[in-house]
């Protein structure tokens, strides 16, 4: 059970970009706040290689090294960041509780909620050993390094039709890779992605290996799960988009989520129903999910965590 207390003015849960660009605002309006990093220090992009569509960088940067230029500009103005993962959550007061991998309780006037989201992968052994080397869960973010290139999409829903046809722009040829014998994507996307003509979508059709020469992406192996005959696609870009999963466990019941367990936050701000308590980044945005954007809500949230707090010590005083 919980040993020490503390209280801050400012909490922090995540260091990817929300997290930190939250942090640099409140750091530099003397919010003196204090970040918990989680299990992923850095965030999703630590777990990518080039980053090339985030301002500042004209030569582009890989995503570990632009984390760590995120973590030293937030340390720079004060932030104490620590490792730690929460575990639990109280907002049912006027201050909220956090605890700290099951035994520290921090209670901290304002939170700011960047805990971000998971990608969701197939789970091949292949597909991790390619992950950042022709595989990517993320066509906006990397569609650009395949121009004029064969590519492969799985998915069907809204997202992956809608990167089908990002791509298609950018790739030569995309193979969208269909589970089912038809789509789940809306029929508006569905005429699109039919539409277009360097689509090629293979239906009943599932990912079993992604081939490769030891270092990129040659191919995927495929199969059709009604014949099970295989057969292998030439491509050097493989794609995945079955969907990501907000990390939003922690506020089940407390916080209110949409249906995909996105927190939900008021129209044009990043406030959450429950008073001081925001949420910014991959988190609460199901639509963009770019670090730029996070970047900037995580600036929004800085900002009304500091004007929450200027207008509770005003009518205080
Ligand atoms: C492979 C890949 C490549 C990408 N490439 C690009 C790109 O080139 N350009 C681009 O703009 N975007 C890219 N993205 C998307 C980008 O990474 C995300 O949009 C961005 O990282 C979201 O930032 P975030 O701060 O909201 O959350 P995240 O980066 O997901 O960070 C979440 C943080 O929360 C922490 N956390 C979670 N739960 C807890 C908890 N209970 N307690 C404490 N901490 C917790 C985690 O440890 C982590 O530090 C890519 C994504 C992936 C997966």
């Amino acid at each position: 059970m919980s040993q020490e207390n503390e209280h801050v003015k400012c909490l922090i849960i995540g260091s990817g970009p929300a997290g930190y660009t939250a942090a640099i605002y409140a750091a530099r309006a003397d919010l003196r706040p204090v970040l918990y990093t989680g299990i992923v220090p850095g965030g999703q992009l630590t777990q990518t290689t080039d980053v090339e569509n985030f301002p500042g960088y004209p030569d582009g940067v890989q995503g570990q090294q632009m984390m760590e230029d995120f973590r030293k500009q937030a340390e720079r103005f004060g932030t104490d960041i620590r490792f730690g993962y929460i575990t639990s959550v109280d907002f049912s007061g006027d201050v909220h509780k956090v605890v700290v991998d099951g035994e520290k309780t921090v209670t901290a006037e304002t939170v700011i909620i960047a805990t971000g989201a998971t990608a969701k992968w197939l789970g091949l052994e292949s597909e991790q050993k390619y992950n950042g080397f022709g595989v990517s869960a993320c066509a906006v973010c990397d569609g650009f390094f395949f121009r004029k290139q064969d590519v492969a999409i799985v998915g069907a829903g809204d997202t992956a039709a809608e990167e089908a046809t990002y791509l298609a722009k950018l790739a030569n040829k995309v193979h969208m890779l269909v589970r089912r014998d038809d789509f789940r994507a809306s029929k508006a996307m569905q005429h699109r992605v039919l539409n277009t003509p360097n689509i090629e979508i293979h239906y009943s059709t599932e990912a079993k290996e992604i081939v490769g020469d030891g270092q990129n992406v040659t191919g995927v192996l495929v199969y059709n799960n009604q014949t099970l005959e295989e057969k292998l696609i030439p491509v050097t870009g493989f794609f995945v988009a079955i969907g990501h999963k907000p990390n939003t466990e922690l506020f089940q019941d407390i916080l209110d989520m949409d249906t995909n367990g996105y927190l939900i936050t008021k129209s044009g701000s990043t406030r959450t129903n429950i008073d001081g308590v925001f949420a910014c980044g991959d988190v609460q945005d199901h639509i963009y999910r770019q670090a730029v954007t996070a970047a900037g809500s995580g600036c929004m949230a800085a900002l009304e965590a500091e004007r929450y707090l200027a207008a509770k010590e005003h009518a205080i005083a």
